[in-house]
Protein backbone atom coordinates (compact mmCIF):
# COMPACT_ATOMS: atom_id res chain seq x y z
CA UNK A 1 0.00 0.00 0.00
CA UNK A 2 1.04 3.32 -0.92
CA UNK A 3 1.64 5.85 1.78
CA UNK A 4 -0.82 8.30 -0.08
CA UNK A 5 -3.53 5.24 0.30
CA UNK A 6 -3.37 5.27 3.88
CA UNK A 7 -3.34 9.13 4.57
CA UNK A 8 -6.73 8.71 1.94
CA UNK A 9 -8.42 5.86 4.42
CA UNK A 10 -7.39 8.02 7.42
CA UNK A 11 -8.99 10.97 5.77
CA UNK A 12 -12.36 8.75 4.70
CA UNK A 13 -12.81 7.22 7.98
CA UNK A 14 -11.87 10.48 9.99
CA UNK A 15 -9.37 7.64 11.76
CA UNK A 16 -6.15 6.51 12.28
CA UNK A 17 -6.61 3.93 14.49
CA UNK A 18 -4.85 0.44 14.73
CA UNK A 19 -6.33 -2.23 16.40
CA UNK A 20 -3.79 -4.67 18.04
CA UNK A 21 -3.86 -8.56 17.65
CA UNK A 22 -2.63 -9.39 20.40
CA UNK A 23 -4.42 -12.99 20.57
CA UNK A 24 -3.96 -14.96 24.11
CA UNK A 25 -6.16 -17.72 24.15
CA UNK A 26 -6.31 -17.19 27.67
CA UNK A 27 -8.43 -14.53 27.74
CA UNK A 28 -10.50 -15.07 24.69
CA UNK A 29 -14.39 -15.85 24.90
CA UNK A 30 -14.90 -19.68 26.45
CA UNK A 31 -17.19 -20.84 23.65
CA UNK A 32 -14.29 -20.10 21.03
CA UNK A 33 -12.09 -22.83 22.40
CA UNK A 34 -14.35 -25.14 20.63
CA UNK A 35 -13.86 -23.67 17.23
CA UNK A 36 -10.97 -25.44 14.82
CA UNK A 37 -8.98 -22.46 14.93
CA UNK A 38 -10.04 -20.70 17.82
CA UNK A 39 -7.56 -17.34 17.30
CA UNK A 40 -8.71 -17.18 13.82
CA UNK A 41 -11.89 -17.34 14.79
CA UNK A 42 -11.63 -14.65 17.25
CA UNK A 43 -9.35 -12.32 14.71
CA UNK A 44 -12.00 -12.70 12.31
CA UNK A 45 -14.59 -11.49 14.13
CA UNK A 46 -13.25 -8.64 15.49
CA UNK A 47 -12.18 -7.64 12.30
CA UNK A 48 -15.64 -7.87 11.13
CA UNK A 49 -16.81 -5.67 14.11
CA UNK A 50 -14.36 -3.01 13.89
CA UNK A 51 -13.05 -2.86 10.76
CA UNK A 52 -15.18 0.29 9.95
CA UNK A 53 -13.31 2.38 12.42
CA UNK A 54 -9.93 1.38 12.22
CA UNK A 55 -7.87 2.02 9.10
CA UNK A 56 -4.92 -0.56 10.11
CA UNK A 57 -4.40 -4.14 12.14
CA UNK A 58 -1.25 -4.99 13.83
CA UNK A 59 -0.76 -8.76 14.73
CA UNK A 60 2.25 -8.75 17.36
CA UNK A 61 3.57 -12.04 16.12
CA UNK A 62 4.92 -13.49 19.40
CA UNK A 63 1.14 -13.95 20.06
CA UNK A 64 1.03 -16.26 17.42
CA UNK A 65 4.66 -17.77 17.65
CA UNK A 66 3.77 -18.73 21.09
CA UNK A 67 1.41 -21.38 19.73
CA UNK A 68 3.85 -22.77 17.49
CA UNK A 69 2.85 -23.91 13.87
CA UNK A 70 -1.10 -23.89 14.56
CA UNK A 71 -0.07 -20.06 15.92
CA UNK A 72 2.00 -19.12 12.71
CA UNK A 73 -1.15 -20.84 10.20
CA UNK A 74 -3.79 -18.53 11.94
CA UNK A 75 -1.25 -15.64 11.30
CA UNK A 76 -1.42 -16.16 7.55
CA UNK A 77 -5.07 -16.79 8.14
CA UNK A 78 -5.23 -13.91 9.50
CA UNK A 79 -3.64 -11.92 6.91
CA UNK A 80 -5.20 -13.27 4.28
CA UNK A 81 -8.80 -12.21 5.31
CA UNK A 82 -7.45 -8.98 6.23
CA UNK A 83 -6.15 -8.68 2.32
CA UNK A 84 -9.11 -10.37 0.69
CA UNK A 85 -11.74 -8.64 2.78
CA UNK A 86 -10.57 -5.45 3.48
CA UNK A 87 -7.44 -4.69 1.28
CA UNK A 88 -7.95 -0.34 1.58
CA UNK A 89 -6.61 -1.43 5.31
CA UNK A 90 -2.87 -0.86 6.09
CA UNK A 91 -1.29 -4.07 7.64
CA UNK A 92 1.34 -4.23 10.47
CA UNK A 93 3.16 -7.63 11.41
CA UNK A 94 4.66 -6.10 14.77
CA UNK A 95 8.14 -8.73 14.63
CA UNK A 96 10.59 -6.04 15.89
CA UNK A 97 12.81 -7.94 13.45
CA UNK A 98 16.62 -7.00 12.39
CA UNK A 99 19.92 -9.12 11.67
CA UNK A 100 22.64 -8.65 9.38
CA UNK A 101 22.20 -7.70 6.02
CA UNK A 102 21.56 -11.14 4.36
CA UNK A 103 19.11 -12.13 6.71
CA UNK A 104 16.70 -8.91 6.59
CA UNK A 105 16.77 -9.48 2.99
CA UNK A 106 14.88 -12.92 4.36
CA UNK A 107 13.00 -11.66 7.07
CA UNK A 108 11.59 -9.01 4.99
CA UNK A 109 10.53 -11.82 2.17
CA UNK A 110 8.66 -13.60 4.61
CA UNK A 111 6.66 -10.91 6.20
CA UNK A 112 6.17 -8.40 2.65
CA UNK A 113 5.89 -11.30 0.18
CA UNK A 114 4.75 -14.55 1.50
CA UNK A 115 2.72 -13.50 4.19
CA UNK A 116 1.38 -10.22 2.28
CA UNK A 117 1.80 -7.26 5.15
CA UNK A 118 2.42 -3.76 3.95
CA UNK A 119 5.05 -3.40 6.98
CA UNK A 120 6.94 -4.53 9.56
CA UNK A 121 8.17 -3.47 12.70
CA UNK A 122 12.26 -3.44 12.93
CA UNK A 123 14.98 -3.33 15.69
CA UNK A 124 17.61 -0.31 14.98
CA UNK A 125 20.17 -1.55 16.80
CA UNK A 126 22.35 -3.73 14.20
CA UNK A 127 22.17 -0.15 12.33
CA UNK A 128 21.88 0.51 8.30
CA UNK A 129 22.58 -2.49 6.64
CA UNK A 130 20.15 -4.69 8.91
CA UNK A 131 17.19 -2.17 8.06
CA UNK A 132 17.82 -1.17 4.55
CA UNK A 133 16.98 -5.15 2.54
CA UNK A 134 13.73 -4.01 4.44
CA UNK A 135 13.39 -0.65 2.83
CA UNK A 136 14.16 -2.04 -0.70
CA UNK A 137 10.97 -3.24 -0.94
CA UNK A 138 8.91 -0.78 -3.22
CA UNK A 139 5.04 0.38 -1.25
CA UNK A 140 6.08 -1.54 2.06
CA UNK A 141 6.98 0.19 5.05
CA UNK A 142 9.73 -0.40 7.78
CA UNK A 143 8.58 0.50 10.93
CA UNK A 144 11.41 1.85 12.66
CA UNK A 145 11.61 1.80 16.87
CA UNK A 146 12.41 4.96 18.24
CA UNK A 147 10.98 5.46 21.39
CA UNK A 148 9.25 2.86 23.10
CA UNK A 149 6.33 2.72 25.31
CA UNK A 150 7.53 0.45 28.34
CA UNK A 151 10.16 2.09 31.10
CA UNK A 152 13.66 0.27 29.71
CA UNK A 153 13.16 2.87 27.19
CA UNK A 154 15.31 4.82 29.81
CA UNK A 155 18.02 2.60 29.81
CA UNK A 156 19.41 3.47 26.63
CA UNK A 157 16.81 4.74 24.59
CA UNK A 158 17.03 8.77 26.38
CA UNK A 159 21.23 8.00 27.04
CA UNK A 160 23.32 10.86 25.96
CA UNK A 161 25.43 9.58 22.71
CA UNK A 162 27.71 12.01 22.06
CA UNK A 163 25.69 15.51 22.32
CA UNK A 164 22.36 13.65 21.44
CA UNK A 165 20.29 11.00 22.95
CA UNK A 166 20.50 7.43 21.60
CA UNK A 167 16.73 7.57 19.85
CA UNK A 168 17.51 11.03 17.93
CA UNK A 169 20.55 9.38 16.57
CA UNK A 170 17.89 6.45 15.66
CA UNK A 171 15.67 9.26 13.51
CA UNK A 172 18.60 11.99 12.38
CA UNK A 173 20.95 8.65 11.05
CA UNK A 174 17.74 7.01 9.36
CA UNK A 175 16.75 9.82 7.57
CA UNK A 176 20.07 9.37 5.06
CA UNK A 177 19.63 5.34 4.53
CA UNK A 178 18.30 4.27 1.26
CA UNK A 179 14.78 4.55 0.22
CA UNK A 180 14.66 6.04 4.01
CA UNK A 181 11.10 7.41 2.32
CA UNK A 182 9.55 3.89 2.87
CA UNK A 183 10.52 4.24 7.38
CA UNK A 184 8.07 4.79 9.66
CA UNK A 185 8.80 4.77 13.17
CA UNK A 186 7.65 3.95 16.80
CA UNK A 187 6.87 6.01 19.23
CA UNK A 188 5.13 5.46 22.36
CA UNK A 189 2.26 6.89 23.79
CA UNK A 190 3.36 7.17 27.25
CA UNK A 191 6.43 9.34 25.89
CA UNK A 192 3.90 12.08 24.61
CA UNK A 193 6.32 14.25 26.05
CA UNK A 194 9.08 13.85 23.50
CA UNK A 195 6.81 14.64 20.53
CA UNK A 196 7.86 17.75 19.93
CA UNK A 197 11.46 17.21 19.57
CA UNK A 198 10.56 14.09 17.85
CA UNK A 199 8.74 15.94 14.95
CA UNK A 200 11.37 18.74 14.65
CA UNK A 201 13.85 15.81 13.19
CA UNK A 202 11.36 13.99 11.37
CA UNK A 203 8.50 15.98 10.78
CA UNK A 204 6.31 14.27 8.14
CA UNK A 205 7.02 10.33 9.08
CA UNK A 206 4.23 8.25 9.98
CA UNK A 207 4.39 7.02 13.48
CA UNK A 208 2.85 4.14 14.93
CA UNK A 209 1.76 5.08 18.38
CA UNK A 210 1.48 2.06 20.67
CA UNK A 211 1.03 2.60 24.92
CA UNK A 212 -2.61 4.05 24.64
CA UNK A 213 -5.38 2.14 26.95
CA UNK A 214 -4.14 -0.78 28.60
CA UNK A 215 -0.67 1.21 29.17
CA UNK A 216 -2.09 4.40 29.85
CA UNK A 217 -1.23 6.88 27.04
CA UNK A 218 -3.42 9.75 26.29
CA UNK A 219 -4.81 10.14 22.51
CA UNK A 220 -5.13 14.09 23.03
CA UNK A 221 -1.30 14.82 24.46
CA UNK A 222 0.10 12.48 21.68
CA UNK A 223 -1.81 14.39 18.98
CA UNK A 224 -1.11 17.96 20.85
CA UNK A 225 2.80 17.28 19.07
CA UNK A 226 2.60 14.49 17.17
CA UNK A 227 -0.15 15.60 14.54
CA UNK A 228 1.11 16.64 10.85
CA UNK A 229 -0.85 17.97 8.05
CA UNK A 230 -1.71 14.31 6.69
CA UNK A 231 -2.04 13.60 10.33
CA UNK A 232 1.17 11.21 10.20
CA UNK A 233 -0.06 8.74 13.59
CA UNK A 234 -1.44 5.06 13.45
CA UNK A 235 -2.29 5.23 17.26
CA UNK A 236 -2.41 1.65 18.31
CA UNK A 237 -4.67 -0.17 20.94
CA UNK A 238 -4.58 -3.98 21.58
CA UNK A 239 -6.04 -5.06 24.69
CA UNK A 240 -8.31 -2.13 25.22
CA UNK A 241 -10.15 -3.04 22.40
CA UNK A 242 -10.15 -6.57 21.75
CA UNK A 243 -10.87 -7.65 25.06
CA UNK A 244 -13.57 -5.47 26.40
CA UNK A 245 -16.17 -8.41 27.03
CA UNK A 246 -14.54 -11.94 27.63
CA UNK A 247 -18.69 -13.20 26.73
CA UNK A 248 -19.94 -13.86 23.94
CA UNK A 249 -20.58 -10.36 22.95
CA UNK A 250 -16.82 -9.44 22.02
CA UNK A 251 -17.04 -8.39 18.88
CA UNK A 252 -19.81 -5.89 19.87
CA UNK A 253 -17.70 -4.78 23.03
CA UNK A 254 -14.62 -4.30 20.89
CA UNK A 255 -16.65 -2.63 17.88
CA UNK A 256 -17.83 0.39 20.64
CA UNK A 257 -14.75 0.26 22.33
CA UNK A 258 -13.06 1.44 18.69
CA UNK A 259 -15.76 3.61 17.57
CA UNK A 260 -15.38 5.50 20.86
CA UNK A 261 -11.26 6.26 19.75
CA UNK A 262 -12.67 7.02 16.36
CA UNK A 263 -15.35 9.18 17.76
CA UNK A 264 -12.17 10.98 19.85
CA UNK A 265 -9.57 10.88 16.85
CA UNK A 266 -12.60 12.74 14.69
CA UNK A 267 -13.24 15.10 17.27
CA UNK A 268 -9.42 15.86 17.57
CA UNK A 269 -9.26 15.90 13.69
CA UNK A 270 -11.95 18.88 13.53
CA UNK A 271 -10.41 20.75 15.93
CA UNK A 272 -6.78 21.09 13.90
CA UNK A 273 -8.89 21.94 10.47
O1 LIG B 1 7.05 0.57 22.23
C1 LIG B 1 6.25 -0.34 21.99
C2 LIG B 1 6.35 -1.13 20.86
C3 LIG B 1 5.40 -2.08 20.65
N1 LIG B 1 4.38 -2.28 21.51
C4 LIG B 1 3.38 -3.32 21.19
O2 LIG B 1 2.11 -2.69 20.95
C5 LIG B 1 1.06 -3.45 21.54
C6 LIG B 1 0.44 -2.69 22.68
O3 LIG B 1 -0.57 -3.45 23.29
P1 LIG B 1 -1.62 -2.86 24.39
O4 LIG B 1 -2.40 -4.07 24.77
O5 LIG B 1 -2.47 -1.82 23.71
O6 LIG B 1 -0.82 -2.30 25.49
C7 LIG B 1 1.72 -4.78 21.95
O7 LIG B 1 1.69 -5.65 20.86
C8 LIG B 1 3.13 -4.36 22.26
O8 LIG B 1 4.05 -5.43 22.14
C9 LIG B 1 4.29 -1.51 22.63
O9 LIG B 1 3.37 -1.65 23.46
N2 LIG B 1 5.23 -0.55 22.85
Amino acid sequence: MTTANLISEIKKKQSFLCVGLDVDLEKVPEFLLKEEDPIFSFNKAIIDATHQYAVAYKPNTAFYEAYGLKGWRSLEKTINYLNENYPEIFTIADAKRGDIGNTSSRYAKAFFEDLGFDSVTVAPYMGKDSVEPFLAFENKHTIMLALTSNEGAFDFQTKLVGEKELYKQVLKTSKKWRNSENLMYVVGATKAEFFADIRKIIPHSFLLVPGVGAQGGSLKEVCKYGLTENVGLLVNSSRGIIYASKDTDFAKAAAQEAKNMQLDMKAILDGVR
